[in-house]
């Protein structure tokens, strides 16, 4: 079954987590995907980090259709385009600059924009986006921010991202603002390395379980 995504919110409601994944080696991309699927994760962003990353949004896409395949840190129009080439269905930024959300919105890609100020979240919202990614949300002030936010803009809704844990995701979830927190603690490094898919499916159950 593959899920429509209309726009950020839903997005937001796919599953408690949405795993942040750096691909070092484009071979690990349906593996990986697989072994989230396994663990009940079905939602994956796989970041502009690294060269073979449009490769590995390309893999996914194709092999693992079960899978909702974003893509991450996309921060020019030219990569927008790229990804929406390569297969991605949402596409998440860590900030938003005018130009790049313009862009975005006008090609109809669901957009989980980057913001990290009050100001930031008020662009958004003026652009119809009343759910975003709140980034980086530890250092900028975590639940405690966002509980402070929600008094003046009760309708946003938030994907946290940046420090969450399994050790403070489930505080995060219980937000009534939060609707789901992004991070990569789903998929170490190492753990990629060592195609350690059964730890991956391991974490990936843990996420999916989470309340929120
Ligand atoms: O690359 C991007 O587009 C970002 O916005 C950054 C990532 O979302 C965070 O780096 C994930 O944070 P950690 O879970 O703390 O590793």
């Amino acid at each position: 079954m593959s899920l429509v995504l209309r726009g950020p919110a839903d997005v937001l409601a796919v599953n408690p987590v949405i795993p942040v994944v750096v691909i070092d080696d484009a071979r690990h991309a349906v593996p990986l995907a697989r072994a989230l699927l396994r663990g009940g994760i079905r939602i994956i962003e796989i970041t502009l980090r690294t060269s073979v990353a449009l490769s590995a949004i390309e893999r996914v896409a194709s092999e693992v259709p079960e899978m909702v395949i974003g893509a991450g840190t996309v921060i020019t129009p030219e990569q927008a385009v790229a990804v929406q080439r390569a297969g991605a269905r949402f596409i998440v930024t860590p900030g938003t600059t005018p130009r790049l959300l313009d862009f975005v919105l006008d090609s109809g890609v669901p957009l989980l924009a980057g913001a990290s100020t009050v100001t930031e979240m008020m662009q958004l919202a003026e652009k119809g986006l009343n759910a975003m990614k709140f980034f980086p949300a530890e250092v900028c002030g975590g639940r405690a921010y966002l509980s402070a936010v929600a008094g003046p803009f009760p309708e946003l809704r938030f994907c946290p991202t940046g420090g969450i844990s399994a050790a403070n995701a489930a505080d995060y979830l219980a937000l009534a603002n939060v609707g789901c927190v992004g991070g990569s603690w789903l998929t170490p490094k190492a753990t990629i390395l060592a195609e350690d898919w059964d730890k991956i499916e391991h974490f990936a159950r843990q996420a999916a379980l989470l309340n929120r």
